[in-house]
């Protein structure tokens, strides 16, 4: 399974073409716009995402809300993008004035110099447009359909925010208390003390003219053990999620079950002991995140991933012009102060789809009743093994 993205933030729309999907799977935009609805919610988030209200139109791939086998093509429409019909220009019709406002003061931290260096781009505006983390409403779009396949499975995935700017939720796994709505008060964590010192640490970042980063977790259940591959670097199943995760915009850092506090642990407490009952192996702990040589062992997969705070700032940081060279302060984009409870969705629907990909990989089917029993076959042969 394979997808691609295009789209520009305030271009008209982003489209999507998922390939490898099987068929037989029932699907409606519906399913996925309850997940876009999730990404749009979350404390910290700007003015633009009082303007979009993200939904998918199915362009293909799906007939009478089943899937065919063929390319899924998802449309998702930029509802700012009549407010900057000018500006973009995408069609000749709409460019009826020139651009007034080029932009030439980088923000560091986002794409703008490095890309405009790149590309040849000497209005930065060309480089921002696509390096917006807006793809990732694609990206979510994406993941949605997967979760669909998932939960065809009997695999559940969750997320949530673990920590913004230092308040930190220590709630342990299981996480199944979180509440899933797109309010715009939410920060996605499960304490509610921790959640109203978060929304306190955002508000203050906001008033400083400053932003926030923050920690998420993204929780995968009732996965066979077996997926992945010990055998070559680029099958290891732990090292394609940790590039899907570092690939969304803003992340930084990502590590499984204990992570970091593995580095001061010793190995008695780290590596999980190894059980056995009726119903097949077990794990007396879960240090490991459920992964074992790059493959799955069939604990609860657990992601813990770092955004870093937002780069635009409405107290900018120093730049220079790159026309005059001149020191300036950086550009000012309308922008989020913290979008870490909207990421903590980006990444569970990023961790979803490198997930549903490896499944199809390994229990190739291009049918949805093929595929699961395919998969119980493989759960009866670990178990009894
Ligand atoms: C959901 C989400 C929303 C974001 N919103 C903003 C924003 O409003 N302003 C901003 O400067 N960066 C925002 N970012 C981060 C930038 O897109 C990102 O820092 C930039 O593309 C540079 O990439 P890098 O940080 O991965 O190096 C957001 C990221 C995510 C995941
Ligand atoms: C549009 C989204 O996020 C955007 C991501 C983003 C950035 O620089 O990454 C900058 C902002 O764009 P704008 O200037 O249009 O407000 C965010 O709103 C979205 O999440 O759908």
């Amino acid at each position: 399974m394979r997808f691609l993205t295009a789209g520009e933030s305030h271009g008209p729309k982003l489209t999507v073409i998922i390939e490898g999907m099987p068929s037989n799977m029932q699907l409606t935009s519906d399913m996925i716009n309850q997940e876009l609805f999730k990404r749009q919610g979350g404390y910290g988030r700007g003015r633009r995402m009082q303007i979009e209200k993200d939904t998918v139109e199915i362009t293909s791939g799906v007939r009478h809300g089943v899937t065919l086998g063929s390319p899924i093509t998802l449309v998702i429409k930029n509802d700012d993008h009549k407010h900057w019909l000018k500006v973009m220009g995408v069609n000749p019709k709409d460019d009826i004035e020139p651009v007034k406002r080029v932009i030439t003061k980088p923000r560091p931290g986002h794409a703008d110099l490095v890309g405009g260096m790149k590309y040849r781009h000497r209005d930065l505006r060309n480089v921002l447009e696509r390096s917006s983390a807006r793809e990732t409403a694609a990206r979510v779009s994406v993941g949605a359909v997967c979760k669909v396949l998932l939960s065809q499975l009997g695999i559940d995935i969750f997320s949530r925010v673990v920590e913004i700017g230092g308040a930190r939720d220590n709630t342990d796994y299981p996480i199944h208390t979180i509440k899933e709505n797109n309010d715009t008060n939410d920060v996605r964590c499960i304490d509610d003390n921790v959640a109203q010192q978060m929304r306190d640490i955002i508000d203050l970042a906001k008033s400083n003219g400053d932003s926030i980063g923050g920690e998420v977790q993204v929780i995968v259940e009732n996965v066979p053990a077996g997926l992945g591959s010990y055998v070559h670097y680029d099958r290891k199943l732990d090292g394609k999620v940790a590039q899907s995760v570092i690939s969304i915009n803003a992340f930084k850092a990502v590590s499984f079950g204990a992570g970091y506090d593995m580095k001061h642990l010793p190995g008695s407490q780290v590596q999980d002991p190894i059980g056995y009952d009726k119903s097949g192996y077990y794990r007396l702990s879960n240090q490991l995140g459920g992964f074992e040589g790059g493959m799955t062992n069939g604990m609860p997969i657990i992601v813990n991933a770092v955004m870093k705070p937002i780069p635009t700032l409405y107290k900018p940081l120093d730049s220079v012009d790159i026309n005059t060279k001149e020191a300036y302060k950086a550009s000012i984009e309308r922008s989020d102060s913290c979008a870490v409870p909207a990421a903590s969705i980006v990444c569970e629907h990023a961790v979803a789809f490198e997930i549903a990909k490896e499944i199809l990989e390994e229990f190739q089917s291009n049918d949805l009743a093929q595929l699961q029993d395919n998969i119980e076959r493989h759960k009866t042969y670990i178990k009894e093994f």
